[in-house]
């Protein structure tokens, strides 16, 4: 079994942000660098066990998202070769390769903007508690993970220190941005997702919801982060889809079946997963990547 890299150690270099599976570096004023590690998260908690690649995996399904998005949209990457990374990062390349990437400092917008074609997560909660979505009203009698008549724009943002994220109005988008980048970015979000989900589609997936962040450069709105992965966005078989209740994710569900057969108490710390779990895993992930990229090795 393949060792998977939970942390990345770069000698003095300390993250400016930890997030559940990523670590954020500040180079200089000018250049963030961003490395997926193999942690896997599944019930908001990061488990004990790491899933080899999965870094790779996902760096690399980001990076053939943005040349697919190059012309709708710019983005903050300046490199993902390590050849090409500041020749400080020269002793920890193999903690890097393949995983990271050197982006451009941008002017974040505090918005996670969030758009959905099938009803399911929190926006199956909200509309069971409102008939609607970030205010979106929505008609009536819907299942869980039911297709919605269009996509919506259903921002999110991250109201409390928990780092929990809640759903908001586009209201609220544009006290927190202003109108003009609220709409851009509702449109920016729409449009790309209306590419990507047809993409997906092709492939015999279905690209249920995702979450793009973007920021802006010199002035420009730019789109950031990481985009389309399995941890941004739900991705469904679509030979297997059944709306009327939760659809199997594309990618967790050898994790989240494991964790509800041991029962796992989530106030108790997250255990770790079987190999067999692990192998599964890192499997569903390589299979995204073949399916989305169409192309077999990393
Ligand atoms: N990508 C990128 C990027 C960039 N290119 N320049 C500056 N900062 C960031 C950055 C820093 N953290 N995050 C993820 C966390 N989000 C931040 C926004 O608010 C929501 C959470 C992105």
């Amino acid at each position: 079994m393949q060792t998977a890299l939970l942390e990345t150690r770069l000698g003095s270099l300390s993250p400016t942000a930890r997030g559940k599976v990523r670590d954020i570096y500040s180079l200089n004023e000018e250049e963030l660098l961003f490395v997926a590690t193999d942690r896997i998260s599944a019930f908001d908690h990061v488990l004990g066990s790491g899933i080899p690649d999965k870094g790779r995996i996902l760096t690399q399904l980001s990076l053939f998202w943005f040349d697919f998005l190059k012309d709708t949209v710019r983005n903050h990457v300046l490199t993902a070769d390590a050849a090409k990374f500041p020749s400080t990062l020269n002793p920890y390349l193999d903690q890097l390769e393949g995983r990271s990437m050197v982006v451009r400092r941008a002017q974040m917008f505090p918005v996670e903007c969030v758009v959905r074609a099938y009803l399911s997560g929190s926006g199956w909660k909200d509309y069971q508690a409102t008939g609607a979505v970030c205010g979106i009203a929505l008609p009536a009698g819907l299942r869980e993970s039911d297709r919605l008549p269009e996509p919506i724009f259903t921002p999110a943002a991250k109201i409390n220190t928990g780092g929990h994220d809640e759903n908001i109005s586009f209201e609220d988008v544009i006290t927190a941005v202003g109108a003009d980048n609220a709409r851009a970015l509702r449109r920016l979000t729409l449009e790309i997702f209306e590419k990507a989900s047809k993409h997906a589609e092709s492939r015999g997936l279905i690209l249920a919801d995702t979450k793009f962040e973007f920021g802006t450069i010199d002035g420009e709105i730019i789109l950031a982060d990481e985009v389309l992965t399995p941890d941004s966005s739900r991705y469904w078989p679509a030979d297997a889809y059944s709306p009327g209740g939760p659809q199997p994710s594309f990618d967790k569900q050898y994790v989240r079946d494991y964790l509800e057969s041991i029962r796992w108490n989530k106030q108790a710390p997250a255990p770790s997963l079987p190999d067999e779990v692990v192998a599964r895993t890192r499997e569903k992930y390589l299979e995204a990547f073949r399916l989305i990229t169409g192309r077999t090795g990393l």
